[in-house]
């Protein structure tokens, strides 16, 4: 069995009135790279001081590899963590940069050496040991606080928005570098981010968390394509969401009420006359051309073309139903073929598998 390298078990943190952090409990498992991602103030950083030992749980108990570390301060936790601001010391060439915890900890030089080189080269950076911090681009400075991190060979890495001031390119040229370096050194990895193409690039599993609680946690893929709740499918990617009720239920199947028509949708415990929500992501949804068959199992929509949007890679399409409702229809580059004129009708269709349905 695979070791749980942190635990929380049922974690909250108040300050004052506030909670912020509630009833939490995830594990993460040795060289498992964990996200946890949210809008801004939804917890993120609390629960990774808490891990850290930066601050305490108001209640619950936590585990580094086994142990519970209530009582361990943060200097005696075998993690490491890397902030969004460098946090290098700016008087200290590179070199001692590396160095600074291994000195504290009284290695011998060579051994120090040695490390730092090795460090050096697996963030690419060799030869600039002699440079002082000044001298760096965000980038290369991000890359050594990591090499930092990583010298004192901790057994959790913990990741605060460490992209966050990176330029859009450069971010996600370091996005793929410290997912390499991470699999590479089989380090566990819990990572903050509130970007959820990062997110969802980066980690095995990401913990989607709203308002101090964890709504989702699951492999990307998962959280992307089977949304528990309304939260998760709007916060990660572009969405469709309708509202509607059931109004009939029959076996694999039942029917939604969207008020300008009834629809299949899968049935998952679903009750006649409770109120629902269906998410359907914009690249599932097709318009039927004329006069071809529906195909098995899907669903059609009546809509009339609003607008479309160019995004390079893909144009997005707007449409309207019925009642006003806007419905957005990703098409791939080079096949637009439908709509381009105001109010035109077309039918919409997806299959009735590709619509998830959630209760919250
Ligand atoms: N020391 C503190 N005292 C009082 N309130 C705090 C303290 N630290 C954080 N908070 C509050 O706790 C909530 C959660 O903050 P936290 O930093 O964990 O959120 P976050 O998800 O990391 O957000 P961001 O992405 O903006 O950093 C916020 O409302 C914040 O104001």
């Amino acid at each position: 069995m695979t070791t749980n390298m942190v635990e929380l078990q049922n974690v909250s943190k108040q300050f004052g009135d506030n909670t912020v952090v509630q009833d939490v409990s995830l594990q993460v498992k040795e060289g498992e790279f964990l996200t946890l991602l949210g809008p801004s103030g939804c917890g993120k950083t609390t629960t990774l001081r808490m891990i850290a030992g930066f601050e305490q749980p108001t209640e619950g108990t936590i585990l580094l590899d086994g142990r519970r570390v209530d009582n361990v301060p943060a200097n005696k936790r075998n993690v490491n963590t890397v902030f969004q601001s460098y946090a290098l010391f700016p008087h200290m060439n590179i070199y001692d940069n590396i160095a600074f915890g291994l000195k504290m900890r009284r290695a011998n030089k060579n051994s120090i050496k040695e490390k730092v080189t090795k460090m050096l080269e697996l963030v690419q950076l060799q030869g600039f040991e002699k440079r002082m911090p000044s001298q760096l681009s965000g980038g290369q400075k991000q890359r050594i606080a990591i090499a930092r991190a990583l010298i004192n060979n901790p057994k959790v890495i913990l990741l605060d928005e460490p992209l966050g001031a990176l330029d859009l390119k450069l971010r996600k040229q370091m996005q793929v570098e410290l997912k390499h370096l991470q699999k590479q050194l089989k380090i566990t990895f819990i990572y903050v981010t509130h970007d959820q193409e990062e997110a969802l690039t980066m980690s095995d599993r990401i913990a989607v968390m709203n308002k101090g609680i964890v709504e989702q946690i699951g492999l990307p893929v998962d959280i992307y394509e089977k949304p528990q709740t309304k939260f998760v499918a709007d916060f990660i990617g572009e969405t469709n969401l309708f509202e509607g009720n059931v109004s009939k239920v029959n076996g694999r199947y039942a029917y939604l009420d969207l008020g300008v028509k009834e629809i299949e949708v899968k049935n998952e415990g679903l009750q006649i006359g409770e109120k629902v929500y269906l998410t359907i992501r914009p690249e599932r949804i097709h318009i039927l051309a004329d006069g071809s068959q529906e195909a098995a199992n899907s669903v059609q929509l009546k809509a009339r073309f609003k607008e479309r949007i160019y995004v390079g890679s893909t144009s997005k399409m707007v449409v309207l139903l019925d009642n006003g409702k806007e419905v957005v229809i990703n098409e791939p580059a080079g096949q637009t073929q439908y709509g381009g004129k105001i109010d035109q009708e077309m039918i919409l269709t997806w299959g009735i598998d590709h619509g998830v349905v959630m209760k919250d």
